[in-house]
């Protein structure tokens, strides 16, 4: 039962990772999902294009869409420097329970806001709640059918401005097509597709990564 399945998951970066140490925390949880089971994490492989994207952008704002239980928001707290804010939203109060702990456990909870409820509800509110201009990177993991009104909202609600980089998790499996058609049909990004595989398995998957025009 997945929400059993994510207590375990807490329970073994409890058990093998080193408390404030984000790198373990990675560890203990691409461990666990791939040798106890498996989970919907971004996971190492797709994780190493995550972190090259992120060192490259070198975010101050960031928004994550999906926490689930925060392997990627360790991952891209991790790398942020010192003052910069990751602004992450989970809809599922189970996962974002357990997000939480973990986030924590890896010490890095002073610069993680998360944030519990429907994205389309959230994205409208984030200037007024967090003083934020526009995000400099948004990491997409949530519903696949949310990418592309999500990513729309966020052009409406001016959160994107020139150069800001969107990420987005399983364009190929379990595959976001709409999502694909719309940013690289538009003129307003300018697209590329990283090559990957789905999260501990053999089977294709990749990050499309789109920087916007303005
Ligand atoms: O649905 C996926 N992600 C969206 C998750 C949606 C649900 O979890 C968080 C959200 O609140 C919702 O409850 C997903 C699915 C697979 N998969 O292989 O099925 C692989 C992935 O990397 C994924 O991000
Ligand atoms: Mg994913």
């Amino acid at each position: 039962f997945a929400l059993l399945k994510n207590t375990r998951m807490l329970k073994a970066v409890q058990k093998n990772a080193t408390k404030g140490d984000p790198e373990s925390v990675i560890s203990a949880i691409d461990y666990y999902c791939r040798h106890k089971e498996w989970a919907m994490n971004v996971g190492d492989e797709k994780g190493l294009i995550l972190d090259s994207v992120l060192t490259e952008v070198n975010p101050s704002t960031a928004l994550e869409l999906g926490t689930y239980c925060g392997y990627s928001t360790v991952r891209i707290a991790r790398l942020l420097s010192p003052g910069s804010k990751l602004i992450t939203v989970e809809f599922n109060p189970a996962f974002a329970a357990v997000a939480r702990q973990i986030i924590a456990y890896a010490g890095l909870q002073d610069k993680v806001t998360l944030v519990e409820g429907p994205s389309g509800d959230l994205i409208p509110k984030m200037k007024a709640r967090f003083g934020i201009k526009s995000f400099d990177f948004v990491f997409l993991d949530h519903w696949k059918d949310r990418y592309v009104p999500d990513t729309k909202l966020l052009e409406d609600c001016g959160l994107v401005s020139e150069g800001s980089v969107l990420l987005a998790d399983n364009v190929i499996c379990p595959g976001a097509p709409e999502y694909l058609k719309y940013v690289r049909n538009s003129p307003r990004y300018e697209s590329r597709y990283y090559k990957s595989n789905l999260e501990y398995t053999k089977v294709e998957d990749g990050l499309e990564k789109s920087v916007f025009l303005g």
